[in-house]
């Protein structure tokens, strides 16, 4: 595997502080040396840096709109460029909202593509929906075509052209979503399981279903946006928007080990790691290393050696 990392340390997609620290924190715990340890040929494109803009007064409910567009302009960027050098991209996140500039990175070098959005929430909100005005609450909004719509014109936002089909879209994980994000869901039909058809199905179940609604038509490469809170709080506490009865660890690294057997897997987002929300190291280290772990079963790690 040919793996190029890029870290955006960004955090105001939502209102905790904290989060833009995951990427370092990711780097730490040895992700470069584990994947090279692993096979993996890595190149760490570094940290994008990400300008102060003053004055960014929210627009309707939507909180520092400006700095969230242009963050996801320069991150789009960087990932169609790691996508050009021939790598699997690996986003460390930051907040959610970023999943709006590596999908869109993405989708400018392999047009059509298939997202799993692993997540304990949906993530759809449009800015007339928004509960909270937070963009990470928001990215598929600004991304899918069927919604286009639905986005009024917000500014540093003008660079973004919806890049994915409803169809192409599976979740699996939700047990946070808000009413309207649930309308949307059944309206454009999205394929989702939820931590019920976890549950009903187990994993393995999910995963196969989950591949045979993504490879129903075209095999297209794979988006992955995976966020830790997906994962249950007892593995993954140090994250913004906890939610109980999550994903076992096992289950996470099944899911990231499957995808990674299909051979398609062109993007990973691995987002919303906090060391602020975590209560102790213990907490903070138990996040990260689950997030490390998710992201070496993407590149080949499999738990029978
Ligand atoms: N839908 C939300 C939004 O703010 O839009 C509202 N929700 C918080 C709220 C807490 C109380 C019970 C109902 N849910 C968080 C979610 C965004 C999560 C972003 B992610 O990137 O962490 O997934
Ligand atoms: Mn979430
Ligand atoms: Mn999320
Ligand atoms: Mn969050």
């Amino acid at each position: 595997h040919c793996v190029g990392i890029i870290g955006a340390p960004f955090s105001k997609g939502q209102q905790r502080d904290g989060v833009q620290r995951g990427a370092d924190l990711i780097r730490a715990a040895g992700l470069v040396q584990k994947l090279k340890g692993q096979g993996c040929v890595v190149k760490d494109y570094g940290n994008l840096t990400f300008e102060d803009i003053p004055n960014d007064e929210p627009v309707g409910r939507l909180k520092t709109p400006r700095a969230v567009g242009r963050a996801n302009e320069l991150l789009a960027g960087a990932v169609q460029k790691i996508k050009s050098d021939g790598n699997t991209c690996v986003m460390l996140g930051g907040d959610h909202s970023l999943a709006i500039g590596s999908i869109s990175g993405h989708a400018a070098s392999r047009h059509e593509l298939s997202v799993l959005w692993v997540d304990a929430h949906a993530d759809i909100n449009t800015p007339l929906t928004t509960p909270t005005g937070n963009i990470h609450g928001q990215p598929l909004s600004y991304l899918i075509h069927e919604l286009h719509s639905k986005i009024p014109i917000i500014p540093n936002f003008s660079w973004i052209k919806p890049c994915v089909a409803a169809k192409d879209i599976v979740y699996i994980g939700l047990r946070d979503v808000d009413p309207e994000e649930h309308y949307i869901l059944k309206h454009l039909g999205i394929k989702t399981f939820s931590m019920t058809e976890v549950d009903r199905l187990g994993i393995a179940k999910v995963m196969e279903q989950t591949c045979d609604h993504m490879f129903s038509k075209v095999k297209k490469p794979i988006h992955l946006s995976f966020d830790i809170d997906a994962l249950d709080p007892s593995v993954s506490p140090a994250t913004g928007t906890p939610a109980a009865g999550g994903l076992t660890y096992r289950e996470g690294i099944y899911i990231t080990e499957h995808i990674c057997q299909t051979g398609l897997l062109s993007a990973v987002d691995m987002v919303e790691v906090n060391p602020k929300q975590g209560k102790t190291e213990e907490e903070i280290k138990s996040t990260v290393n689950a997030a490390v772990d998710l992201l070496l079963g993407c590149f080949g790690r499999v738990r029978e050696g």
